[in-house]
């Protein structure tokens, strides 16, 4: 059986940390009418069941897809809103527990999974600077061969759909996005990180499938994050 991915087709996707306010003026409607492909939900620190819903209500009304990122089992919310839950597995992660442990406790702890609303993004986590890289101690001292090999492997031998290159926080190594896209090819390579202009977004758009766009928003707002869009789609 075949399913649709709809992220097939998106260039652009905005991530919205619950945890982050956003700037004077913007509103989370303003944000869902920038274009973007897609929103998720999520952030590493300070993520809570009710700053979650806060943020899915206030998209919920706009036409945009919301799916939700959760960065451990107890923030999943059960929310209608949703077009579904994105689960990262952090493939280069110091514990097992950020690949599959959360994911196994998550599932023994639900006993009734909405699967069909549930896909896995397959995490390289490159900058060690980063919340997301302390809190799952991630190995980030990779070389552009390294992230490859860990690309191929998640899309060949794990079946992974998205991998996920992730510099939250820092724009990447153009070269190691090269890396990374010439080795996947049925899997839709994401890259999030740093993307903060125009120029930022073209030139890591050449290479990714998808880009991501997260502090841009709560740091500087609609137009900022609407060059990125347009970016996206020129690429
Ligand atoms: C099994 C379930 C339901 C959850 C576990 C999912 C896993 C493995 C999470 C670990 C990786 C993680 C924290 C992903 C969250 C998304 C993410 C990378 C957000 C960006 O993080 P930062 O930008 O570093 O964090 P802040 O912006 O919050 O500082
Ligand atoms: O916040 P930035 O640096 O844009 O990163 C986007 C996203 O990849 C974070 O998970
Ligand atoms: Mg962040």
């Amino acid at each position: 059986m075949t399913t649709a991915c709809p992220w097939d087709d998106w260039n652009h996707i905005l991530k919205i940390d619950p945890d982050k306010e956003l700037p004077e003026g913007v509103t989370y409607g303003d944000l869902c009418a920038t274009g973007t492909d897609a929103i998720e939900v999520g952030g590493t620190m300070g993520i809570t069941e009710e700053n979650m819903e806060a943020v899915v209500e206030a998209c919920a009304e706009h036409d945009v897809p919301l799916y939700q990122e959760p960065s451990n089992p107890e923030v999943v919310i059960d929310n209608r809103a949703l077009e579904g839950y994105l689960i990262p597995t952090v493939f280069n992660a110091g514990s097992p527990f950020w690949i599959t442990g959360a994911h196994k406790e998550w599932v023994r702890l639900d006993g009734d999974m909405d699967w069909d609303r549930t896909w896995t993004e397959a995490y390289i986590v490159m900058n060690p600077e980063a919340d997301v890289a302390t809190y799952t101690e991630a190995d980030c001292d990779l070389d552009a061969e390294d992230v490859a090999a860990y690309a191929e492997v998640a899309e060949r031998m794990f079946g992974q759909e998205i991998v996920y290159l992730e510099y939250s926080g820092m724009l990447g190594d153009e070269a190691i996005v090269q890396a990374a896209s010439e080795a996947t090819e049925e899997s839709t390579l994401f890259y999030g990180g740093g993307i903060h202009d125009y120029d930022s977004a073209a030139k890591m758009a050449t290479h990714a499938d998808v880009i991501v766009v997260g502090d841009l928003a709560h740091d500087e707002g609609v137009e900022a994050v609407r060059e990125t869009v347009e970016a996206a789609r020129d690429a």
